[in-house]
């Protein structure tokens, strides 16, 4: 459910409509006709400063079709929008399938010739048969295709929801704000196909998703940790400044890390901390962050520290009885190399001790809290490990 992280970037189509009912803000903006190329200029530069290749060329993409569309370029568009939202809608599901990168590496070079391509079919067919539209009424169409008749019009319609379906699977299999953003354009040919909404605001919208969703990618860079998928130790930074009037902080740390790295590999390391970091999130309380290294730190709101302690035994414990298992003795690469349901290899023990401190009326400010949390945390490494210290 990691993509649920990045549902404001939708929730941004899904106000416009609500805002325009504001009478205080007027929404006329939205059909001045430079606003989709500024937009989607910024989107396609900010995009070659973050290496994204797929927000770039569906930058680049809309920006051909709107610049083609006010140089008259396409004979009839207006009758054939809906046609040529359906086919951009399935070029930006197509960009959602591949991986972000620079778009002046050979992926990206090969995505251009394509559009490149597009363009000029479309053009060719323009020129040579008339507007697209026309291709699809019935003396152009064989006779047995006069079964398909009522099929000819809900095609866009088709083109775009199939498309947002696969951007919807994409987003699934890889989590981001990027895919969350082209996900959110592909509705929005949806809607614009449905609801017969203007070129000009369209545009616009899609160029804001756009630029949005780079914002998401460059809060994510900021503010997470990129192995571990938890807020990073900047995140905590900021959060100090406001951590609240009552709560607690635990410092967590996994025990013999290093031995672990040493004998199986970082790669192995790299799953467990990932393991560690899923299994704090799911049963501990408050906030968490990767402090760094092999540590996390939990910022657990209000007074009460008692119940605080047992959801952090429970959680210890459920590290502890972790199913890791190793595949085989050997060292080799990717995700082959342990599986946690594999009972049948080799098992890899997991513990974490425990710092726990509250805000008290000697412990007031935050870096104290956190200073004795840490101090827990060594005394808990000192008796044994595998063990909660809390801080009195
Ligand atoms: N795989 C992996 N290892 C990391 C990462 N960050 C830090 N480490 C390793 O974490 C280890 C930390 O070791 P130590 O600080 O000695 O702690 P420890 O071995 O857990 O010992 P105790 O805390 O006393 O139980 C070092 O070997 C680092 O290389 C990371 O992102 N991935």
């Amino acid at each position: 459910m990691q993509w649920l992280r990045f549902s404001w970037i939708p929730g941004l189509l899904l106000g416009l409509p609500l805002v325009q009912y504001l009478p205080w803000l007027d929404l006329a903006f939205l059909h001045n006709a430079q606003l989709p190329f500024l937009l989607l200029v910024g989107a396609l530069l900010l995009s070659f400063f973050y290496h994204s290749s797929r927000v770039g060329l569906a930058a680049l993409l809309l920006m051909a079709f709107y610049g083609a569309t006010r140089l008259d370029w396409l004979l009839g568009w207006e009758q054939d929008l809906p046609i040529y939202l359906g086919l951009i809608a399935l070029n930006l599901m197509l960009f959602s399938c591949s991986r972000d990168r620079s778009i002046w590496g050979y992926l990206g070079g090969v995505w251009l010739m394509a559009l490149l391509g597009q363009g000029m079919g479309l053009f060719w067919v323009q020129q040579n048969f008339g507007p697209l539209l026309q291709q699809f009424s019935l003396p152009h169409l064989p006779a047995w295709s006069l079964a398909f008749e009522s099929f000819t019009s809900p095609l866009p319609l088709l083109a775009c929801m199939a498309a947002s379906m696969g951007a919807f699977a994409l987003l699934i299999l890889y989590p981001g704000p990027t895919a969350m953003g082209l996900l959110s354009c592909n509705l929005l040919m949806l809607y614009g196909v449905w609801s017969g909404m203007p070129l000009v605001p369209l545009m616009s919208v899609a160029g804001l998703l756009l630029l949005t969703s780079l914002l998401g990618s460059s809060y994510e860079l900021a503010f997470r940790d990129e192995l571990t998928g938890v807020k990073s130790r900047r995140a905590f930074r900021y959060q100090m400044l406001t951590p609240g009037w009552h709560y607690c902080i635990a410092m967590i740390d996994i025990d013999h890390f290093k031995k672990l790295n040493d004998r199986f590999g970082h790669q192995l390391g790299d799953q467990v901390l990932r393991m560690v970091a899923t299994q704090i999130a799911r049963y501990a309380p408050g906030q968490l962050f990767r402090y760094g290294g092999e540590e996390f730190v939990l910022l657990i709101p209000g007074r009460d520290r008692e119940a605080a302690e047992k959801q952090l035994e429970f959680m210890r414990e459920k590290i502890a009885s972790y199913p890791m298992h190793l595949r085989s003795g050997k060292r080799s690469s990717g995700n082959k190399f342990w599986r946690s349901e594999n009972r049948t290899g080799q098992q890899v023990k997991v513990t974490v001790s425990i710092g726990l401190a509250q805000k008290s009326r000697r412990l007031r400010r935050a870096e104290e809290i956190l200073k004795a949390a840490d101090q827990a945390l060594y005394k808990a490494k000192r008796s044994g490990r595998n063990r909660m210290s809390i801080h009195h």
